[in-house]
């Protein structure tokens, strides 16, 4: 995992509970990257996992979204966790998918439910375990 590894944390009011616990059952990974997060998914996550530092930005329908796409834009996120509510009429569903594109047109990982979240955990883990690997054989 290259350092700082950038990560954004969203998630829509009915998979914030899916977020919180996504982010208590890694919050040790989580705790060695950059968090951003939109307001009430940031503000939630850190009363769940305290040691985590999240950067917050506006709540999503207020232009976090926007603001977490210009920074995948600009080459400050690298990966975008994002738990979406598919079942719901959002009124910012144009920033959704501004930001979900933003996501595929500089190809960063990008998990948009848990299963996929999961996944990445994992390669994240495994990456960083080797990058612990090769530091203490001075590589
Ligand atoms: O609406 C959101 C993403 O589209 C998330 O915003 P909040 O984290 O402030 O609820």
């Amino acid at each position: 995992m290259p350092k700082p590894y950038r990560i954004a944390l969203i998630a829509h009011d009915l998979k914030k509970d899916d977020m919180v616990a996504f982010a208590r059952a890694h919050e040790a990974l989580l705790s060695r990257c950059e968090i951003v997060s939109t307001s009430t998914t940031g503000t939630l996550v850190l009363e769940a996992c305290p040691s985590l530092s999240i950067e917050r930005v506006k709540s999503g329908p207020r232009g976090g979204d926007q603001q977490i796409g210009a920074m995948i834009a600009e080459g400050k996120v690298q990966a975008l966790i994002f738990f979406i509510d598919p079942l719901s009429p959002l009124p910012h569903d144009v920033d959704i998918k501004a930001l979900t594109r933003l996501g595929t047109v500089y190809d960063i990982p990008m998990a948009l439910n848990r299963a996929t979240a999961e996944v990445l955990a994992e390669k994240l883990s495994v990456e960083e375990w080797a990058d612990e690997a090769s530091e203490q054989n001075g590589k």
